[in-house]
């Protein structure tokens, strides 16, 4: 079980830009100078409207150390994973003159480590990126990998680039005022891990689901540090997505286009948490999971309070948000599936007909 002090997990890529730390406890800001180390003059904290005062203690600590800090506040959510406010951050840059030994640091959840992961990736071509993430999702799994990118009218982060932090400070305290609905929907990619890699995030939740909904909790804590174990081992790997790391995006096929369906208006976790039990539920039809661990998926998530059904009569635009997943091959649908608890593994399917009677366990 974690402690009170700083757990550092690295992330150990194949060059020096894609190898950092990812530093996970309490009282964290402190550490953010020296990471940024004295090349950087120039840091712009990028934070939605909603944690202004978060960006403004970011940017007092910043200046305080000697940089010349400036925020860009952008709007909250997905509307902040906009190509219009990637522009409006470019604009603040250019404007006070960032150069390629200058940083960005970004405070929020995981929209905003995504948009603010792109503007960093794209600005010159690349300049450091810091991320503090603030929601339980952002610390264990968007802050984490170098994953970054905006959506579009047509789905869910088809822009983005690779590009990894220098460091991810995941502050446990910043959960203090993050609500609970959006804890538990961070809590869908624990769950997610639990299910393709560490199987004890799944016995620790079903033993006490309270302690693992309470942000002040050991054991959510152990459930973050598991989380971001399970992410930064695979991204150590595969930072790419050619291979293992397509198994992160278990559930995320048929979440992504809820997402897209709903224009938005549902979280990230909640749309993952019913694909992950659809994702299953094709498992199982194919004969590559048992009836008890699919069900096991339903049961897990219900108690957290999370959706596990979508409605029936949006299969056609579904199936046509799923086409354009990264996964697809052409013509071709790839699936994240389970071969076990632990054993991802990747289904292609041909024939959509396999998927509408998959769906069919889920539709309400
Ligand atoms: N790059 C990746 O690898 C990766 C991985 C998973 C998810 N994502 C992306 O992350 C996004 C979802 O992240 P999310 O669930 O954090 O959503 P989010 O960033 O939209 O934040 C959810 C809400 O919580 C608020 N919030 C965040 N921290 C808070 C705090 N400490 N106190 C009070 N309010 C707080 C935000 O302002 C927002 O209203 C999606 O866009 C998803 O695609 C990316
Ligand atoms: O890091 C990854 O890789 C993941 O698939 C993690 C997902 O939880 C995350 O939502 C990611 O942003 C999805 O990536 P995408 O390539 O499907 O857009
Ligand atoms: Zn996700």
């Amino acid at each position: 079980m974690a402690t009170d002090e700083a757990t550092i997990i690295p992330v150990t890529g194949s060059t020096p830009e894609n190898t950092y730390d990812v530093v996970v406890g309490r009282g964290l800001l402190g550490r953010l100078p020296a990471i940024l180390g004295e090349r950087v003059h120039r840091v712009l904290v990028i934070h939605p409207r909603a944690l202004r005062a978060t960006g403004d203690t970011v940017r007092a600590e910043l200046a305080d150390a000697g940089f010349t800090a400036v925020t860009a506040e952008i709007p909250d959510a997905e509307e902040g994973k906009h190509i219009q406010v990637a522009a409006f951050c470019w604009q603040v840059l250019g404007q006070n003159d960032f150069t390629r030994s200058d940083a960005v640091v970004t405070v929020g959840g995981g929209a905003v480590t995504d948009l603010g992961g792109f503007v960093a990736a794209t600005w010159l071509r690349g300049v450091r990126v810091v991320h503090l993430p603030t929601s339980l999702l952002g610390m264990v799994d968007a802050a984490v990998g170098g994953k970054t990118g905006i959506n579009t009218a047509e789905g869910k982060n088809l822009v983005g680039a690779f590009h990894p932090p220098a460091a991810v400070l995941a502050d446990l305290d910043a959960l203090a005022t993050l609500p609970k609905n959006e804890l538990v929907t961070g809590l869908a990619e624990v769950v997610k891990c639990g299910f393709i890699a560490d199987p004890v995030i799944l016995d620790r939740i079903e033993q006490d689901t309270a302690a693992a909904t309470d942000a002040a909790s050991p054991v959510l804590r152990d459930l973050v540090e598991r989380a971001i174990r399970v992410k930064a081992d695979v991204v150590s790997e595969d930072l790419r997505d050619t291979g293992r790391r397509e198994y992160l995006n278990y559930g995320h096929t048929l979440g992504h286009a809820i997402e897209l369906a709903e224009r938005y208006s549902w979280r990230h976790g909640a749309a993952v948490s019913v694909g992950l039990v659809f994702a299953a539920e094709l498992s199982r039809m194919v004969g590559r999971l048992s009836d008890a661990d699919a069900d096991r998926h339903r049961s897990i998530l219900e108690s957290l309070g999370l959706p596990v059904t979508y409605r029936r009569d949006r299969w056609a635009s579904l199936l046509d948000g799923m086409r354009r997943d990264k996964k697809s091959r052409g013509d071709l649908l790839r699936f994240v599936v389970l071969d076990g608890i632990g054993r991802p593994g990747m289904l292609e399917v041909p024939d959509t007909s396999l998927l509408f009677a998959a769906y069919q366990e889920i539709a309400s």
